[in-house]
Parts: C-alpha cells; sequence; structure tokens
C-alpha cells in the first residue's frame, strides 16, 4: 500500500504574490516524537530493536514493528521479548508493557490505523520507534509524519517527526548499494534511498570488519548524504541519546547548524574532499556519484528579503517541478532531502528543511540560541538526484545577487 503518492501535489506553503514562510514558535511542542528505523535487509534493525526493549536504558519507548506501508501482516519474526507477568503476551497482545518501561507494538493494521491505535495509550510512553521493512523507502513515511497537512487535524497534531535512522550492513552495505537498481522515477533502489534520506545512520556489523572497510563505508556513505551522522555499532549497540531526541526536522538554529556544519566530528580520521571544500567555503557538487545519487552543498551570505523569497520560489521550482527557474524543459531533478540555515539582514534566521517535495522555510523564533555566537554565513545542502553543475550555478547566481 503506498501512503503517499509521490505524484501529489504538495501542500506546504502555496505560490503567491508573498511566501508563506511559518513561524517556529508557532509548532506545538507537546507531540510525542517519532523515529522511523529503516535499513538494508538482514542489517540489523531487529537486533537494535530486541536491544531497546529488553535493556535498562530509562526511556518509555513504544516500539512499533510492523510491514509499515505493506499490506502484509506483522512481520513473521518475533522479537523474542516478555514481560515477567506473562510470558507468551506478545503473542496474544497487541501491546506488551515491558519491565524496562517499553511499549512493544505488534499492529495489524498497516500505516496510519497502526499509529492511531497506539496514540490511544497516549502517556503510557515518551517516544515511539516506527521499524520499517527492510526494502522501505523511509521518505513517503517520513513525509507521513512531517508537515502532512491529512494529519495535521488528527495524527499531527500528537506526533512530531524526530528524525529518520538507517542501519547499514559494513559487510554487504557497499555490495548492496551498488547493485541495488530498483526500476522507478529515480533510477535507484532502495537502499541508496535510505542512506540519502536518513539522519542518522548506524554501520552495524563492525566487529565483522576491519578498520581499512569501515572508513571505506564511512566514506561512501558520507559522499552519498554528507550531513546524515554516521555511528559505527555491534549489534545495534548505542547511546539511545544518538538516535533519540534528535529534532532532525526542527525548525531551530542549534540544530540546523549541527547537522549542516560538521557531520563527521565523531571520526576525526576521516578527511574526506567534501570536507576540505567545507573549510574552505567552497560550493560544490560531490564528485562522487552512486547511481545518480548526489549532493551539493552551497554556502550563503547574509540575505535581503527579496533575496529570500527568490530562494523560495527556486526551492518550489526545483523541488515542485523538477526543473530550475526560468528553465522551460525538465531538468529530471530530484530532490530527496534538503537543509538550510539562512541569515538575513534583519538579523532573523530561517532554517529550511525539506523531505522529497514537501518543504518549509521557516523563521527561527527571536532571542533563540542568542548568546550561540550565530554565524553570518548561511548554507543549504541538497541531496537527491540531477544536481549537476547547472544547478549549483543557478543557486550561486541567485544567493549571490
Ligand atoms: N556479527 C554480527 N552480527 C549481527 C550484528 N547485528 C546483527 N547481527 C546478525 O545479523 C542477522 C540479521 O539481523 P537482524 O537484526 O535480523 O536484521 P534485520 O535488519 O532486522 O533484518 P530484516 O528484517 O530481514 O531486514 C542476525 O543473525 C543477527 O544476529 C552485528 O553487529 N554483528
Amino acid at each position: 500500500m503506498d501512503l503517499v503518492d509521490d505524484d501529489d501535489v504538495p501542500q506546504l506553503i502555496e505560490a503567491g504574490d508573498e511566501p508563506v514562510i511559518p513561524d517556529s514558535t508557532k509548532v506545538p511542542t507537546d507531540r510525542v516524537p517519532l523515529t522511523i528505523i529503516c535499513g538494508f535487509l538482514g542489517a540489523g534493525k531487529s537486533t537494535l530493536l530486541r536491544r531497546i526493549l529488553t535493556e535498562r536504558h530509562g526511556y518509555r519507548i513504544a516500539v512499533i514493528m510492523n510491514e509499515f506501508g505493506d499490506t502484509a501482516d506483522i512481520e513473521a519474526k518475533t522479537i523474542n521479548v516478555s514481560s515477567e507477568e506473562d510470558p507468551n503476551a506478545e503473542n496474544s497482545e497487541e501491546f506488551l508493557e515491558l519491565a524496562n518501561g517499553c511499549l512493544c507494538c505488534s499492529i495489524k493494521d498497516s500505516g496510519a490505523a497502526a499509529i492511531e491505535k497506539l496514540m490511544q495509550k497516549k502517556g503510557a510512553f515518551d517516544h515511539i520507534l516506527l521499524e520499517t521493512t527492510g526494502l522501505a523507502d523511509p521518505g513517503p513515511i517520513a513525509s507521513m509524519f512531517w508537515q502532512n497537512e491529512e494529519y495535521a487535524m488528527g495524527l499531527g497534531n500528537d506526533i512530531a517527526l524526530d528524525g529518520v535512522i538507517c542501519v547499514v550492513d559494513a559487510v554487504f552495505g557497499r555490495q548492496q548499494m551498488e547493485e541495488d537498481h530498483a526500476p522507478d522515477d529515480l533510477g535507484v533502489g532502495e537502499s541508496l534511498r535510505q542512506v540519502a534520506g536518513s539522519d542518522v545512520i548506524l554501520l552495524n556489523k563492525v566487529d565483522l570488519v576491519d578498520e581499512a572497510a569501515a572508513v571505506s563505508m564511512e566514506e561512501i556513505i558520507h559522499k552519498v548524504n554528507p550531513v546524515a551522522r554516521i555511528h559505527r555499532t555491534v549489534r545495534g549497540e548505542i547511546d539511545l541519546k544518538h538516535i533519540m531526541g534528535i529534532s532532525a526536522y526542527a525548525a531551530n538554529t542549534a540544530q540546523a547548524r549541527e547537522s549542516l556544519g560538521e557531520p563527521l566530528r565523531h571520526h576525526p580520521h576521516l578527511h574526506s574532499h567534501d570536507d576540505s571544500c567545507e573549510h574552505h567555503s567552497e560550493n560544490q557538487v560531490t564528485h562522487y556519484e552512486m547511481r545518480g545519487i548526489t549532493s551539493l552543498q552551497i554556502s550563503c551570505p547574509v540575505f535581503n528579503a527579496a533575496r529570500l523569497e527568490r530562494l523560495d520560489e527556486w526551492i518550489r521550482s526545483v523541488l515542485w517541478e523538477r526543473r530550475l527557474p526560468g528553465s522551460s524543459s525538465s531538468q529530471d531533478i530530484q530532490v530527496l532531502r534538503c537543509k538550510g540555515l539562512f541569515t538575513v539582514e534583519t538579523g532573523e534566521q530561517y532554517v529550511l528543511q525539506g523531505v522529497r517535495s514537501i518543504y518549509e522555510l521557516s523563521k527561527v523564533s527571536s532571542g533563540e540560541d542568542a548568546d550561540l555566537g550565530v554565524p553570518d554565513i548561511g548554507k543549504m545542502v541538497l541531496i537527491g538526484k540531477g544536481l549537476n553543475d547547472e544547478v549549483r550555478k543557478s543557486l550561486e547566481v541567485l544567493v549571490a545577487s
């Protein structure tokens, strides 16, 4: 079942004389954060979730293990967890409250119905983890929980997308990405879409590879997605603060700068081409391509209001019409993820967040981050297909004009 039609006309920001720029201060704050966990087949998603469901970590998490986005029943494999009171509960109950405070949910309904049932238990958990099938593309699922007007009146009021986590197999990940060529409008397969559309990547099974192979894999991941944080894991062992509460979609200066700044600082041994360019503030398209997926990073000077409006128009054209403004022909551009942080002359800051055709360019509330030394230089990162030199030049001309 397709939860979201890629071709749907995006509804977030309507074209008009004035850009509709939401103020992040108006976003409700009492929502339950939701983290989507995707990953290659057999990469270790269930192992990670089993750990979360059984270890004492102090978090109250509702874990949904479901063939989400599919009409199939719950995954045949069982997460072998049991409560002390009823060791067979997972076989009979939709909801299993675990000794460590987590709530395990195996919900047969797919999609929104599963989440609606879970939200009836709101209060019993502080965070939702949603496991997707190994073949799932996280983009449409993320879109369902982020800036989706259809859900804004119902589900969207209760849930806030926190981030997308991708578990990558350190042994077979490279092969999976290279061989992956599912025929679709983008011409790339799911494993690449998962890496491109994620905010945090867990490079799992590093116990099975040597240091050189792990570094090489990190470099490949970084070149496909320069803004994702990469953590090495063995059997999903990771401090949960790295995958929960990351606010990857927040319209918040500190978070935006964090995700746009130095994504590889956990890995000082990595000095890729991208990093050196970054230090020189050089705008560039990554020279590495994996089945046409590239990233484009650009530095932006302080904007005036008119330029911000033109940038908004540029984004609409590229994300919605897949072409550069002023160009009559389709250039086959498809953006999977975009992020940005911009400062305008008045001192106000704007954060760009985008998942495919849906985006939000929102003003950061005044006073926020006032003491953090906000840099004058803004930055924008696009990840997707067709992001060639022509696209980069078009953006450079726009931000410099
Ligand atoms: N050596 C090693 N084995 C691991 C690690 N993580 C998971 N495994 C094993 O890899 C196999 C697949 O792990 P799963 O957690 O089932 O993977 P998955 O991503 O849920 O698989 P699918 O749902 O089929 O896509 C299992 O046999 C795990 O025990 C790891 O870090 N190191």
